[in-house]
């Protein structure tokens, strides 16, 4: 399965009253991977917003991924990303099968993506390359790491952290293959600016 394109990332504060109508702005512009990522417990939210955006990616052929959870992942039959402390990744590549797509975040440590690939990860995600809104203290990246991880890693890699369509083009250069954005593609002012970016982010990775 080819992974390349715009990551598009919501946000339960940014989104708040309008997931639905941005998700589908940006799946309009064209989305690879949808990522729903709300770091609050109120499970009953998060099963009907996770139920409601995985019939809106089927409708527009993107996969959905949920941040964090893979037993909801599971329930729904979708992917899932998992950070350092989510869970180990064998046993949820055991649970989900062989088809799900599964990612890690690496930081910026060729070593946990060595691992992670080694444990069955889809893709690795590198970051933060830019002062990032959404998590302004998550430790930075650097482009020549990129660098290291495209020559020695065969599986796509992601690129996250304060990416915005004026800084994004070097990323790609250096061996980016997924882009993942929260503020930069849903901090519009419109549907009609989210679907405008999103298409634009699609134009950056036609390389
Ligand atoms: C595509 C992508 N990359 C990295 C992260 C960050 O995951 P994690 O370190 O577990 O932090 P939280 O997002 O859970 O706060 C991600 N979610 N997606
Ligand atoms: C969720 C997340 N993880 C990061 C990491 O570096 O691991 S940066 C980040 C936030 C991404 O949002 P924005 O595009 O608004 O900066
Ligand atoms: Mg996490």
């Amino acid at each position: 399965m080819k992974l390349r394109g715009l990551y598009a990332i919501t946000d339960s504060h940014l989104l708040d009253g309008k997931l639905l109508k941005y998700v589908e702005a940006a799946l309009e512009g064209g989305v690879t991977l949808l990522q729903y990522r709300d770091k609050s417990s109120d499970e009953a939210r998060r099963l009907r917003e996770a139920e409601a955006l995985r019939d809106l990616c089927e409708r527009y052929n993107t996969r959905l991924i949920i941040n964090d959870d893979a037993e909801l992942a599971a329930r729904l039959n979708v992917g899932v990303h998992l950070g350092q402390t989510d869970g180990p990744l064998s046993p949820t590549r055991a649970l989900l099968g062989r088809d799900a797509i599964i990612g890690s975040t690496c930081h910026a440590q060729l070593d946990l993506a060595e691992q992670a690939v080694k444990e069955g990860a889809s893709y690795v995600a590198f970051g933060r390359f830019f002062n990032s809104n959404t998590k302004p203290g998550a430790p930075t990246c650097s482009l020549d790491l990129l660098d290291q991880a495209r020559s020695k890693l065969h599986l796509p890699i992601c690129a996250i952290g304060g990416i915005t369509l004026e800084n994004a083009a070097p990323l790609v250069a250096h061996g980016v293959d997924l882009l993942a954005v929260v503020h930069g593609l849903f901090g519009a002012e419109s549907t009609a600016e989210v679907t405008r970016r999103a298409r634009a982010f699609n134009e950056l990775l036609k390389v």
